[in-house]
């Protein structure tokens, strides 16, 4: 699996051990910044640039998912959800973790890097990268409808207002 990573200050030590972590785990890893430690630093373009990369690896037929990390993952999500084609899910607990595949077919996570011990965050990484999407009719209709208003607007059968 090709793994994108993208943080800001306040995940930065938390991503050398990821890489390292990963790594080990045979994983691909591609890391999209910062690459030195910046307490002024800014998320957004990190993480949009990681959530760029996955979309373009699943274009590519890739298999390919990102990680994206600050201080509550909040932010990192939100700049994630950005880029067209990304589902970024918040995981802050197994079960987060496993559902964001299950149910969303979540292709990027965000986490709190401050919220959690790193050895925590092995758990639902680990989680995240091992459970598939439940293939479920009325998960894939809800993840198609997200595709469908992102793409143009409406939500067929729906009012959107
Ligand atoms: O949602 C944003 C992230 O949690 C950031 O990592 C956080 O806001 C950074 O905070 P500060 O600039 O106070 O270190």
């Amino acid at each position: 699996m090709r793994i994108h990573l993208g943080t800001d200050h306040a995940g930065l030590e938390f991503s050398t051990d990821l890489q390292h972590y990963l790594a080990g785990q045979g994983h691909e890893i591609v890391d999209h910044g910062p690459t030195e430690y910046d307490p002024l630093d800014d998320y957004p373009s990190f993480c949009i640039n990681a959530a760029r990369a996955v979309v373009r690896d699943e274009q590519a037929g890739v298999a390919a998912l990102g990680i994206v990390f600050g201080g509550s993952g909040n932010g990192e999500q939100i700049a994630a959800n950005k880029v067209h084609g990304i589902r970024a899910a918040l995981v802050w607990s197994l079960a987060t973790a496993e559902l964001a595949r299950e149910h969303n077919a979540a292709n990027v996570i965000a986490i709190g890097a401050r919220q959690h011990s790193f050895d925590e965050v092995k758990g639902f990484i680990d989680a995240f990268i091992m459970t598939p999407f439940s293939g479920e009719e009325r998960h894939a209709r809800r993840i198609a409808q997200l595709a469908e208003y992102e793409q143009t607007g409406a939500i067929s059968g729906h009012e959107i207002v």
